[in-house]
């Protein structure tokens, strides 16, 4: 597994291996990375206590894998000081990987070796696997360890990843975009092996950019967007998670009707009607749900609705839709009960001028 952390050179652990970050698993202040003059990471900072699942998202690019690899040594901050496990992991070696399981989010397994062969390989450099853990984890994941690696499907080798990174019952766990390629049977018991593992006293940094997965299996999550850290907060504080896109076909009444019902309903941003071609012909109705879906549902059953879908946006638009220009360029402001960073969402009636009807803009349906 190229990416896997490896035994690399013996170096010594850190002495003081704090005192102070003792309650916390993860510290990271100021981490910037450079890609020649792109800069990646941008001075982010946050920290992981000890015992919780912290969840990293984002759209695409945003920096999250490149901020994993960095607390697990893979690549090299340009800037800013990180402290895992109380160890700086530029200096933690060895006896620091062990602490750690890591699935790298580019997991490329081609190896003509069994899968228990492959994990056998791992335990010797990871440290003592208990007996039959491995077996009790391949068999939860439905993973058969006697086939070759390169003939396993994507979503197999992705099983053995998780395996592997959490076999040793590691105390901090790093997991990149871990459910890339199980089916939703599997997400499932991926999730409920997160918080078992958290359960036991492990931490656990996940990164995704399915919202859906990280509000299940995280305790507190950091949003990134384009290279800065743009929210922070614990699952119920990240509004992200009420934003919702609808779209609903109504029949038997007109646009301006539809309007009437929908217009004053403060929950629904961006609202577009769009009519049928002839008089009663049905209505289309597209909008974003910020907050409760109850009152909109309730609303919409005034009408005939003869199709509905309410659908959790992809990340990158809710990042957009609740931290606007600033979301798109990654900026920092804070606000917020408990929460850093946590952006004061834009709420419906900010700039919001009642429905739209298609036609009336350029923009369409959002
Ligand atoms: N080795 C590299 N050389 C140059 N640029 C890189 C390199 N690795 C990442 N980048 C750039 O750094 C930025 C952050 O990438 P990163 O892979 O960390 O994002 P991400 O949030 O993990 O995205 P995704 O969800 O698509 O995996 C992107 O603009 C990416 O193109």
């Amino acid at each position: 597994m190229a990416d896997r952390l490896s035994a690399g050179q013996q170096r010594d652990v850190d002495p003081d291996a704090g005192s102070a970050s003792r309650g916390r698993a993860i510290e990271v202040h100021g981490l910037t990375k450079h890609y020649g003059p792109h800069e990646a990471v941008r001075g982010i900072r946050f920290s992981v206590e000890r015992g919780t699942v912290y969840g990293l998202i984002g759209p695409n690019g945003a920096g999250k894998t490149t901020t994993l690899r960095m607390l697990v040594d893979i690549i090299r901050p340009s800037s800013g000081t990180m402290r895992v496990l109380g160890v700086d992991p530029r200096r933690g070696g060895p006896a620091l990987r062990r602490r750690i399981g890591y699935l790298p989010g580019d997991l490329r397994l081609s190896t003509r070796m069994r899968g228990r062969a492959l994990l056998d390989h791992f335990a010797r450099i990871s440290g003592p696997v208990a007996p039959g853990a491995i077996d009790a984890l391949a068999e939860r994941f439905d993973l058969d360890l006697d086939r070759p690696v390169r003939a396993l499907s994507k979503g197999n080798r992705q099983k053995l990843g998780i395996v592997q990174a959490f076999m040793h019952e590691p105390e901090l766990i790093v997991l990149d975009e871990p459910t890339g390629g199980l089916d939703p049977l599997m997400q499932r018991e991926f999730i409920d092996l997160v918080r078992e593992a958290r359960d036991r006293g492990q931490t656990l940094l996940l990164s995704s950019h399915v919202l859906s997965e990280i509000q299940q299996a995280a305790d507190r999550v950091a949003v990134l967007s384009a290279g800065r850290l743009v929210a922070e907060g614990d699952v119920e504080s990240l509004r992200l998670a009420s934003i919702r896109r609808l779209r609903a076909t109504i029949a038997g009444t007109t646009a301006d009707a539809v309007g009437g019902t929908l217009g004053s309903i403060s929950e629904l941003r961006d609202l577009t009607l769009t009519p049928g071609g002839e008089a009663r012909d049905p209505v289309r109705v597209a909008a974003t749900i910020d907050g409760p879906v109850d009152p909109v549902i309730k609303a919409l059953a005034r009408h005939l609705v003869v199709d509905l879908t309410v659908e959790e946006p992809d990340l990158e638009e809710s990042v957009l839709s609740l931290y606007g220009d600033e979301g798109r360029q990654g900026q920092e402001t804070s606000l917020g009960t408990g929460s850093r960073f946590i952006r004061r969402p834009r709420h419906a009636g900010d700039g919001h001028a009642g429905p739209r009807r298609s036609g009336d803009t350029e923009g369409g349906p959002q």
